[in-house]
């Protein structure tokens, strides 16, 4: 279970640039949530992702993983259990490292380095087998530089090194975003297969309403710091794009902007 409680944070405390980017945050998952996360620019969606990874301090209130108190842990502490896949799928690998390479460094998150760092045979074995399940042919290419990859191949790694070692949660920013529609709805059915398989905790931010709705069994749409609507269930099933549109106007008192979203 994951907890946000009473969370909030302000950037640029006490200069002209101040901003207050969450206000007073209350959400909480249970085990095998997933949920997709919708907004207008600066609505929020990206630093209530940090918060939970630990990218920057909360301001204040308590994150909870289960029944540890996160709050004060650093990003570093919580790699362990909290997998973080970005919109940039630069961010998430090793360019210079092989595919095989890059797995066995994510295996690894929050054990400590040895003097070791040889990939046995078996573990080779695996990455094979989970590299197979990505459907994309990766599992003969283990030893090829991952900067050599494609976007979309590269994402996928991202997301099988964000799984590998299962989290209690999962964040994706935006993360088939970068990617073009085909490449990117592969990788969006590849994360609904290993969201399932895995049956992983999930917060997914997009600026694609349709996945909004078709991904995942819960929505929320942020607005100003602050989650303005909350939805679940069939009747999270049952919504348009026109449906949250017409949300988005009630709860905000204006029209959705964000100058990346996509309706359909
Ligand atoms: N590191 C930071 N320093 C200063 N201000 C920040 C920082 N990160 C975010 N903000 C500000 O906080 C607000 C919320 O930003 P955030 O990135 O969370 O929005 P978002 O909902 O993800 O928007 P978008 O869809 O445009 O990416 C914005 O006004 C943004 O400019």
């Amino acid at each position: 279970m994951l907890k946000i409680k009473n969370v909030s944070k302000t950037f640029n405390l006490g200069t002209i640039n101040e901003k207050k980017a969450l206000k007073n945050i209350n959400l909480t998952l249970e085990d095998g949530d997933f949920v997709t996360i919708i907004g207008g620019n600066g609505a929020g969606k990206s630093t209530l992702m940090n918060m939970v990874a630990g990218v920057y301090p909360i301001d204040c209130g308590h994150i909870y993983l289960d029944d540890d108190d996160i709050s004060l842990d650093p990003e570093y502490k919580r790699a362990s259990r909290i997998g973080h896949v970005f919109q940039d799928p630069m961010m998430g690998t090793a360019a210079d490292m092989s595919i095989q390479e890059n797995l066995a460094m994510a295996a690894r998150r929050g054990q400590r380095r040895g003097l070791s760092w040889g990939v046995k045979k078996s573990e080779l074995d695996d990455y094979k087998k989970e590299l197979k399940k990505l459907g994309l042919g990766l599992e003969t290419r283990m030893t090829s530089k991952v900067g050599l990859l494609s976007g979309g191949q590269r994402q996928a790694i991202t997301l099988l090194m964000a799984t590998l070692t299962k989290p209690k949660v999962l964040l994706l920013d935006e993360h088939t975003a970068a990617l073009d529609p085909a490449t990117s709805s592969k990788v969006l059915m590849l994360t609904n297969k290993i969201v399932d398989e895995m049956h992983l905790t999930t917060m997914m931010v997009t600026h694609n309403m349709q996945d909004a709705i078709d991904v995942g069994n819960r929505l929320i749409m942020m607005y100003d710091g602050q989650i303005i609507y909350d939805v679940k269930g069939e009747e999270k099933k049952k919504l348009t794009v026109n449906d949250l549109l017409k949300k988005f106007e009630e709860a905000s008192g204006s029209e959705f902007v964000n100058d990346r979203m996509l309706l359909g």
